[in-house]
């Protein structure tokens, strides 16, 4: 994915959100978009999915641009875990996953099985009849994943999708990321806050702030060009300051 001198300001806004802001990720890898509080992270995850539009730059998706043409194109290629939990409370995990599966046609004893295994997958097999407003945080974090898998995506978009969950979860959510890379050759794009969780996870990253481009590789070599630096986070704070962001 990628995208080009890209330009963000919300109706009404007095600051852009995003600014000039480019960078590309190849095929295949776990890749972190990382910055401080209002960066611009989830607004240029939403651009790339097509929920926000841009005033300008380039979006490109698996090489199709990010317009109307390739919009329904790229939403089946996307799977999307957005930061706030996006679930009906008063449904079960499997009314919920039912539902989401339907968007994308999914039907029958196929997504049935589909979201069985998934259950599985992540260790809610006991819960999947529950109504979604009994489970804890970790298990509303987990459904809020599956429901982004169901349609196959060839790229999985997560926004900050271990913020809130306890060690436990968090583990299972980033064993799952790693084995569904490696597994099933799915591209992913994640952010978030944790920046050791990043550097082990991330084969690349990219630090963005205040809408712009701060720097991108990888974990390792970025820590490698930076002797005073012993990890990740060092070298984010070095780039991004340590004044608190509004
Ligand atoms: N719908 C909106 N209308 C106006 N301004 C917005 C809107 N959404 C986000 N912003 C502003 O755009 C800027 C970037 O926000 P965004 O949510 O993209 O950042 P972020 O990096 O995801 O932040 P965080 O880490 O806090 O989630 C912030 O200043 C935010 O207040």
């Amino acid at each position: 994915m990628s995208v080009q001198d890209l330009h963000k300001t919300y109706p009404g806004a007095l600051e852009p959100s995003v600014s000039g802001l480019s960078f590309s990720f190849p095929r295949g890898i776990i890749a972190g978009l990382l910055g401080p509080n209002g960066a611009g992270k989830t607004t240029t995850i939403s651009i790339l999915c097509g929920l926000v539009r841009a005033d300008s730059g380039k979006v490109q998706v698996f090489d199709l641009a990010q317009d109307v043409a390739h919009r329904e194109a790229i939403k089946r290629l996307i799977g999307i875990v957005p930061q706030q939990i996006a679930l009906f409370p008063q449904l079960t995990a499997v009314e919920n996953l039912v539902y989401f599966g339907n968007l994308y046609g999914l039907k029958g004893k196929p997504l049935r099985d589909k979201i069985d295994e998934f259950l599985l997958r992540f260790g809610l097999e006991k819960n999947g009849h529950k109504e979604v407003y009994k489970f804890s945080g970790g298990m509303k974090r987990r459904t809020n994943i599956i429901a982004a898998l169901l349609h196959d995506p060839q790229l999985l978009i997560l926004d900050e999708p271990t913020a809130g969950v306890d060690v436990q979860s968090r583990n299972l959510i980033l064993q799952f990321l790693k084995d569904y890379n490696q597994q099933q050759g799915v591209s992913i794009l994640y952010t978030s806050h944790l920046l050791e969780e990043a550097q082990s996870l991330c084969h690349e990253v990219a630090v963005i702030d205040v809408g712009r481009l701060v720097l991108q590789g990888q974990p390792s070599q970025l820590i490698q060009q930076h002797p005073e630096c012993r990890n990740l986070e060092d070298v984010f704070l070095h780039y991004t300051g340590l004044a608190v962001r509004d």
